[in-house]
């Protein structure tokens, strides 16, 4: 960032930068950074250093973009697969906003039932962090026997957990209707430790909603506006469903597909 910033400084662009800022201020419109340098000014009971916002930006951009956006390419790439899924996926989004003008907004998003098991399956068998992060034993403990001694390095594999067959019907099958079940009572919160795609405890992610949110609003909109097909030649049942490893588990290459318009964006409300 401070490197853009000198190229921005050199070129004589930081005014960009300088009029966008105050144009905001004008407006009264505040975003993230906006909020904690007030913070920092304001004078918190826990001093905010300009270091900490940084490392705060630097984990919401971090943590937060590639998750989200790779649990969305894993959940159309899983729709595409399976059209029946999709097929009824846009059903359930379509008549549900309809209703609404056609305007796709995240009220009441948590009402579209099946979308929301399809982000839980999608979750369980493509957890973007499927190892989720190293972690240190702070005390001594016992797991099946074996002895952890005190500073260990711990990698929990959450993708074998979530792949489970003592716990999971047909593991390996993507199947958003088992999330539909009500003796299935599984949530994200790190309550059910056969299900943590976003971890557990005290370190569970802290970006959980956001992260969530991220998600289910594209999808909806995707499935809405948009009818999707595959380039011309590809079956649906070929589909490369392979893992590739990086900083989150994303599929391997990426997702060719052809939207078609079904429903444009309605006028804006006066
Ligand atoms: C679908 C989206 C996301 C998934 C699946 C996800 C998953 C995870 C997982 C598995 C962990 C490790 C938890 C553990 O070790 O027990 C984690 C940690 C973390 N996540 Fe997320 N995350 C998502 C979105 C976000 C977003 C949007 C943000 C920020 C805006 C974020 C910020 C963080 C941070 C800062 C940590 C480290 C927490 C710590 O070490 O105490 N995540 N996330």
């Amino acid at each position: 960032m401070e490197g853009q910033f000198r190229t921005w400084k050199k070129e004589k662009k930081t005014n960009i930068v300088y009029d966008d800022v105050s144009e905001k201020k004008k407006q009264g419109d505040d975003d993230l950074v906006d909020v904690l340098l007030r913070f920092q000014d304001d004078g918190i009971q826990i001093p905010l250093t300009t270091e900490n916002i940084k490392a705060v930006i630097l984990d919401m951009l971090g943590g937060g973009g590639e998750t989200s956006a790779t649990t969305v390419d894993w959940a159309m790439a899983e729709m595409l697969r399976n059209p029946r899924i999709l097929e009824k996926a846009q059903d359930e989004v379509r008549r549900f906003f309809d209703d609404k003008g056609g305007y796709v907004d995240e009220s009441r998003i948590h009402e579209l039932k099946y979308l929301m098991s399809i982000i839980k399956e999608t979750l369980r068998l493509h957890l973007p962090l499927p190892l989720l992060l190293p972690r240190k034993c702070r005390e001594k403990c016992e797991i099946d026997g074996y002895e952890i001694p005190v500073d260990t390095k711990i990698i929990v594999n959450a993708w074998a957990i979530n792949r489970d067959p003592k716990y999971w019907r047909n593991p390996d099958c993507f199947e958003p209707e088992r999330f539909l079940d009500e003796d299935l009572e599984v949530d994200y919160k790190g309550n059910h430790f056969e299900y943590i795609p976003f971890g557990a405890g005290r370190r569970i992610c802290p970006g959980m909603a956001f992260g969530l949110a991220n998600v289910e609003l594209p999808l909806a909109m995707f499935l809405y506006h948009f009818d999707w097909k595959l380039p011309p030649g590809m079956k649906h049942e070929e589909m490369d469903m392979s893992e590739s490893f990086g900083i989150t588990a994303r599929r391997n290459g990426d997702l060719f597909v052809v939207p078609v318009i079904k429903r444009p964006l309605p006028p804006p409300v006066k």
